[in-house]
Order: structure tokens, then sequence, then C-alpha cells
């Protein structure tokens, strides 16, 4: 199992690399990976493993923050219906996306990132996606808001982008136009 020992923090080459994209069938490796890494947010989400384990608690989390420098990441995030999207991503692509943005209220937070980085980080609030499951499969997904949001960050891993890298450095609650707090 993940644990936090295994992310590695602002400041390693990895996290400002640009993944590799993987080939199907996947290695056993890469598939254990992707499994791996979506075990861990289920497992940050729970409150007697998260303590047992000291888990910081995730709704996603990408494979260059465990040294794996390819284009997986896993989401576990409740949507607006409080219904929990689960998702293995490999190879993700944005097609499109709206013009509409929205940020966190509370800015967003790394668990590759151990310090606090104000400020907002916006990001468009809908977004039409795609993507390939462990078994090759292409999925396409049209994400808004919390699951919009998430999808974004964990892709900007996958390309060397830290979250704090949006943030407006003159004015990091600039209120951006068209954008709009989630609630
Ligand atoms: C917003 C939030 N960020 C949490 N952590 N940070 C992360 O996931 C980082 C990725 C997120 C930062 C902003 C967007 C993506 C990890 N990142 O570094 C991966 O690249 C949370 F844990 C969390 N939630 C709300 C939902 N809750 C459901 C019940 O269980 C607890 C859970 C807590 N919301
Ligand atoms: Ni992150």
């Amino acid at each position: 199992m993940i644990l936090m020992k295994d992310v590695i923090r602002e400041g390693h080459e990895t996290l400002r690399k640009k993944a590799a994209e993987v080939t199907f069938p996947l290695s056993a490796e890469n598939r254990q990976l992707g499994e791996d890494l979506l075990e861990f947010l289920i497992n940050s989400q729970d409150p007697e493993i998260a303590e047992k384990y000291d888990l910081r608690s995730g709704i996603g989390i990408a494979a260059p923050q465990v040294n794996r420098s390819v284009r997986i990441f896993a989401l576990y995030v409740p949507n607006d219906h409080g219904d929990m999207v689960e998702e293995i991503v490999v190879n993700p692509k944005i097609v499109s996306h709206s013009v509409e943005l929205a940020y966190l209220p509370g800015g967003e937070g790394c668990l590759s990132v151990d310090r606090d980085v104000t400020g907002y980080v916006p990001r468009p609030q809908r977004i039409t996606v795609k993507f390939f499951n462990l078994d090759g499969e292409e999925k396409k997904m049209r994400l808004k808001n919390l699951p919009a949001i998430a999808f974004q960050h964990e892709l900007d891993h996958l390309n060397g982008v830290m979250f704090y890298d949006h943030i407006n450095k003159d004015n990091p609650y600039f209120e951006v136009p068209n954008s709009h707090p989630l609630e």
C-alpha cells in the first residue's frame, strides 16, 4: 500500500517532469500502480485507516507523486450529488472546457507540498475529458465543479505543473473575471 513516505515532496525533480504516456496492454507494474493510487485515496478517506497509517486525506493522486513519471492518476471525489467519482485515469486529455472558471474558496493544497500556499486557483468549471481505463478502453466524461478541479490538478502533475503556478503573484485572491467560488 502507498504511504506518505512514498509521496515525493516539492523540490524533487520528478514533480517538474512531463510524464510519459503508457502503452497498452499495461505492464503488470503500471496496472498495479493504478490500483495502488486508487487504494491510497480510499484509505485516506477512511478515518480509521488514515489515522492508523497517518495518511493525509486525498481526492486525487498522480503517479509522479510516488516518483513514477507515467501518465496515470486516480480520482476518488464526491460530485455535486454526493456520488463518488472513482476512476483510474490513463493517458488523459481535456477535449473541451467551459469559459466559466471556478476555484476553491479555501485555495488548493497538495500531498507533495508540506506548507500552506494561499490564493485562488482558477480553473475551467466544466470540462469534457477522454482517457483510458486499465484495460485500454477509452472513456469520455463530462466533469464539473470539484471533480473537474481535481481532474485538472492531477493532469497538471502529469505535466510538471504545481497548483501554485496558477496563483496570481500580484494578487493571490484576484477574482479572475467570469470565475465562481465553489461553495
Ligand atoms: C479539495 C480537497 N482536497 C483534499 N485533499 N487534497 C487533495 O486531494 C489533493 C488534490 C486536490 C487539491 C485541490 C483539488 C484536488 C491531493 N493532491 O496533491 C493530488 O495531486 C481533500 F481530502 C478533500 N476532501 C473533500 C472530500 N472529502 C470526502 C470525505 O473524505 C475526505 C475528503 C476530503 N478536498
Ligand atoms: Ni497535488
